[in-house]
C-alpha cells in the first residue's frame, strides 16, 4: 500500500483535518447524540476494521469519538485510511 498522503487525503473527505505531531496522519472529531450512538458508531467500524485487517486510533468519551488514521507500513496515509474514513463518514450519517 502506497503513501497518498495527508494533504491529498483531506482534499478528497469532508471534516478531515491533517494530525498534529511528527507523523503523517489524518484525524477528524465525530459528535453523536449519546454514548449509545457513539458506541455504536465504533462496533460497526470495528467490524469493518477487522475486515480491512486496518485499524483506527480513537478516543471515546461519552458521545465525542476523536480518530486518528495512518498506515505504520507505509508511514503515512494511505488509500486504505481513504477507505476507513469513507467509510467512517457514510456511517456518521446514518447514524446522526
Ligand atoms: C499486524 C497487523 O496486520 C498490522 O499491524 C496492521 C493492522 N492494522 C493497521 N491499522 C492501521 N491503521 N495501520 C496499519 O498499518 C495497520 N497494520
Amino acid at each position: 500500500m502506497s503513501k497518498i498522503g495527508a494533504d491529498a487525503a483531506i482534499k478528497a473527505l469532508k471534516g478531515w483535518k491533517i494530525a498534529e505531531g511528527e507523523r503523517d496522519a489524518i484525524t477528524k472529531a465525530y459528535r453523536f447524540a449519546d454514548f449509545k450512538a457513539a458506541f455504536a458508531f465504533m462496533s460497526a467500524t470495528a467490524l469493518k476494521a477487522e475486515q480491512m485487517d486496518h485499524h483506527p486510533e480513537w478516543f471515546n468519551v461519552y458521545n465525542k469519538v476523536d480518530v486518528i488514521l495512518t498506515t505504520h507500513d507505509a508511514d503515512g496515509v494511505t488509500q486504505k485510511d481513504l477507505e476507513l474514513a469513507g467509510f467512517m463518514d457514510q456511517l456518521a450519517a446514518r447514524l446522526g
